[in-house]
């Protein structure tokens, strides 16, 4: 199944095209429809005039128009719905304004505050969509800002009409320095999926996402740059494994790292490689460190100085630190041809050599960079509030000028390569944001690489399989407090067996 996430400016030339071949006022009274049906689906089969009242905010613009149409149709089915509706200063579109008639022609309430004591059994939130020009303001511009605070008292389900009100749809930040956004339980979107929904603060606004097409056809859709992650994007990868196979079939990762008093980075990254499927895994530390792992003892230690990195797949920076001896096994990986991860502090150290910069671009086989926000803004010599205000774009920046596919880590990963394509990861959840998380990613990345997948789709699957083993970790209760990176691997490698599993049919 393809997910494309489209623009606000593809979204608004979609609608533009489809508009042009429709009655005024369709997309909107579809849009009205479909939202009013999963608002009824919220609120479940409750007998109507008998349940809590529906609590519609409706906003000066389309959105606005949307809520006011999505209360006139629960009206019509029963439900006592009651809008809360702010106009702004400029005059309503036609349709936005024929909404309105209809929804006061009907048995819909209007009121101008919100009560203290309202008991609501959802709330729509139609205040704003892909329209949004500036910040929610309080006072002096309808009083938005404090509408939106005080919704966070409410503990009803709260269904955002096409984007959470305060949120930017292209990228998942709120918009304003000390911004506020709806925090929507569930979104229905209209005419395509955007990338804001998905990334940065976006899944914590959005809630559960539906995408409604508002019966809008393929002929009207863009191409899309963006799209959602799923497992078929890397199911060409997953491979029953044969018989007659050794260990040799399955690949050598050697993870370079561990510098003084960061030795448990590369051994979970190398736990993670081991259970992800590599016939051999190294651990190559810098520091005289442990000889073996006794929870992982089939990992084989080796000192960095000394480990032969031809035909095998490196993953390079996890504890590494900053040493000279760091730069120069970092300098020697990246003039290798041995697919490679860089990850941790080898990004560090990329950000601040030009050099090293050049020989990472430089290089022609697959490599795979994995920046958390702080690193990929060392890499971009930015400060990292900068790359997570636009993940999407800052993730394509870095793959542009590593050449390399990146890997920008956050809630709603970014995969970028370097000519502009982007996939966001949708699995994981707030478990992950633990120590040692990323050094089991980094690893998992790595033995895919090992297992002979292109970068691209490494990098795809790495981040999906990774966040589905947290997601499986917190349906067993084991987190998402107190999940530990260590418990990881092993649940990765559930969810990797699995999806080999399903993909034979
Ligand atoms: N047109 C259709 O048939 C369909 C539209 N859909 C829905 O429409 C919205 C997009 O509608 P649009 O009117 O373009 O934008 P919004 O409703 O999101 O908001 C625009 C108005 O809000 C004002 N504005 C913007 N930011 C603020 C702010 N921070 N505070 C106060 N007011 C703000 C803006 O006024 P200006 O002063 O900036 O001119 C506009 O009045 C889309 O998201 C869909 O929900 C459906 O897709 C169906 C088809
Ligand atoms: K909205």
């Amino acid at each position: 199944m393809d997910n494309p996430l489209y623009t606000v400016a593809q979204i608004r030339a979609i609608e533009q095209s489809a508009y042009a071949t429709l009655p005024p006022g369709t997309l909107m009274q579809r849009a009205g429809r479909a939202a009013a049906r999963f608002a009824m689906e919220l609120l479940g089969e409750r007998t109507p005039g008998n349940s809590r009242p529906v609590l519609v905010l409706a906003g000066p613009g389309n959105n606005g128009g949307d809520a006011l149409e999505v209360a006139a149709n629960l009206a019509d089915a029963g439900i006592d719905a009651t809008v809360l509706h702010l106009p702004g200063r400029q005059d309503a579109s036609e349709e936005t304004a024929t909404a309105h008639e209809r929804a006061r022609d009907g048995t819909v309430g209007f009121i101008d505050m919100l009560p203290p004591d309202g008991d609501w059994g959802l709330v729509v939130d139609g205040l704003f969509g892909i329209g949004l020009a500036r910040p929610l303001e309080g006072a002096l511009e309808g009083d938005y800002r404090d509408l939106v605070a005080a919704l966070e008292a409410l503990r009803c389900p709260i269904l955002a009409l096409d984007v959470p009100s305060g949120l930017d749809a292209d990228t998942g930040a709120v918009v304003g320095p000390d911004g506020i956004a709806v925090r929507a339980t569930h979104t229905i979107t209209f005419l395509g999926d955007k990338p804001g929904l998905h990334t940065a603060a976006g899944r914590d606004h959005a809630g559960q996402v539906r995408v409604e097409m508002l019966e809008v056809g393929p002929e009207h859709l863009p191409a899309a740059g963006a799209r959602l992650g799923s497992a078929e994007l890397f199911a060409r990868c997953l491979a029953p494994r044969r018989h007659d196979t050794h260990k040799g079939s399955y690949g050598d990762v050697a993870v370079i790292g561990g510098a003084h008093g960061m030795l448990g980075a590369p051994v979970l990254a190398a736990r993670g490689a081991l259970l992800g499927g590599a016939g051999r895994v190294f651990v190559a530390m810098l520091d005289a460190g442990p000889g073996y792992d006794s929870v992982q003892p089939e990992l084989m230690f080796r000192n960095a100085d000394d480990l032969d990195l031809d035909g095998r797949t490196l993953v390079i920076g996890p504890g590494m630190g900053g040493s000279a001896g760091a730069m120069r096994l970092l300098a020697k990986a990246l003039d290798g041809n041995s697919p490679l991860v860089v990850d941790a502090d080898a990004i560090n150290l990329i950000g601040a050599s030009p050099d090293l910069l050049g020989r990472l671009a430089g290089r022609r086989a697959p490599t795979v960079l994995t920046p958390h926000p702080l690193e990929g803004a060392r890499l971009l010599g930015m400060t990292a509030g900068v790359v997570q205000a636009d993940r999407l774009a800052s993730a394509r920046e870095m793959a542009v000028r590593t050449q390399a596919t990146v890997l920008l880590k956050g809630s709603g990963t970014v995969m970028a390569r370097p000519d502009g394509a982007v996939v966001i990861n949708p699995t994981g959840n707030a478990g992950l944001a633990t120590a040692g998380s990323g050094d089991v990613l980094a690893g998992i990345c790595g033995t895919l690489l090992a297992q002979g997948w292109p970068a691209w789709e490494a990098a795809i699957g790495a981040a999906w399989i990774h966040g589905a083993a947290a997601d499986l970790l917190v349906a067993h209760g084991i987190g998402p407090v107190g999940m530990t990176a260590g418990e990881l691997p092993a649940a990765a490698r559930a969810v990797l067996n699995m999806l080999v599993q399903e993909s034979l049919g």
